[in-house]
């Protein structure tokens, strides 16, 4: 597992799942599955659709539970005529502690590139919120061996212009575009190896010191069997999982792998 200075952060990406009833509920069911100091070891955080995040917001506060919770994308822009668009302001506001930049859905179909990915991050950063910046590559980029340049690419667009006092706030993950919903899960030497060469980056391009903190998560098909040897590699910080997170019992399962962890 990651190095002690950087506390494991699991988060559950919704996507498009789950009404508000249903997130109250899940919420509720992860809270009580997991004791006080497994959610202190594990920071453990949920990004609903933004239709939940009130309820969601509700419920953690209501019971004191030690969830967190954000969004799963933000407007670059802090307010105006964007029909549609959520801005940072509005998720901070309802308490959003995170937010998903650059997920490789919305850049395969909202057609987000680097640019704009970088614009978010700055917009997430501007309003107190943690970006959860993604990289990764797909299948045609994994068979030709060009992975980890193609996931430092994206690094450095989204990062562009950042101090490194502000990359020290970022959280960045690495999902494999082919191990996404697809039940295929890179091997833990896979994630090592990405997750590795983007720490690797973060030193070049800032410093050791900012490389050392920022966490540096994983993701695609994530599940209680297979978290805890993914995450014992020592760049991998945590973990940003889909489908696993929409059941209460495999998530908080997910998040008590450090148990599993053999030293
Ligand atoms: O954001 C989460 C990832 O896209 C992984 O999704 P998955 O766990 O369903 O493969």
């Amino acid at each position: 597992m990651a190095s002690t200075t950087r506390r494991p952060l699991m988060a559950g990406n919704w996507k498009m799942n789950l009404n508000h009833l249903e997130a109250n509920l899940l919420v509720q069911k992860l809270a009580a599955s997991l004791t006080e100091k497994q959610l202190t070891e594990v920071e453990t955080v949920v990004l609903p659709p933004f239709t939940d995040l009130r309820t969601v917001q509700t419920a953690v506060d209501g019971d004191k539970l030690l969830i967190g919770y954000g969004g799963q994308d933000l407007s670059p822009h802090a307010s105006g005529a964007y029909t549609g668009d959520i801005s940072g302001a509005m998720l901070a506001k309802l308490g959003c502690t995170y937010v998903v930049v650059g997920h490789s859905e919305r850049r395969a179909y909202h057609h987000e590139d680097d640019t704009v990915v970088n614009a978010k991050v700055k917009a997430a950063l501007t309003h107190g919120l943690t970006p959860i910046l993604c990289v990764g590559e797909g299948l045609d980029v994994r068979e030709q061996g060009t992975h980890v340049a193609h996931c430092s690419t994206q690094l450095d667009g989204g990062l562009a212009g950042l101090t490194a006092e502000q990359v020290r706030q970022v959280v960045i993950a690495y999902e494999p575009v082919w191990a996404i919903g697809t039940g295929k899960t890179a091997t833990p030497e896979d994630a090592q190896e990405v997750c590795g060469a983007i720490r690797q980056r973060l030193a070049k391009q800032f410093d050791q010191d900012t490389a050392d903190q920022v966490r540096v998560l994983y993701g695609g098909s994530v599940k209680a069997s297979n978290a805890a040897s993914i995450m014992a590699q020592p760049d991998v910080d945590g973990g940003l999982v889909g489908g696993a997170s929409l059941d209460a019992e495999e998530f908080a399962q997910i998040c008590r792998f450090p148990e599993h962890i053999t030293r």
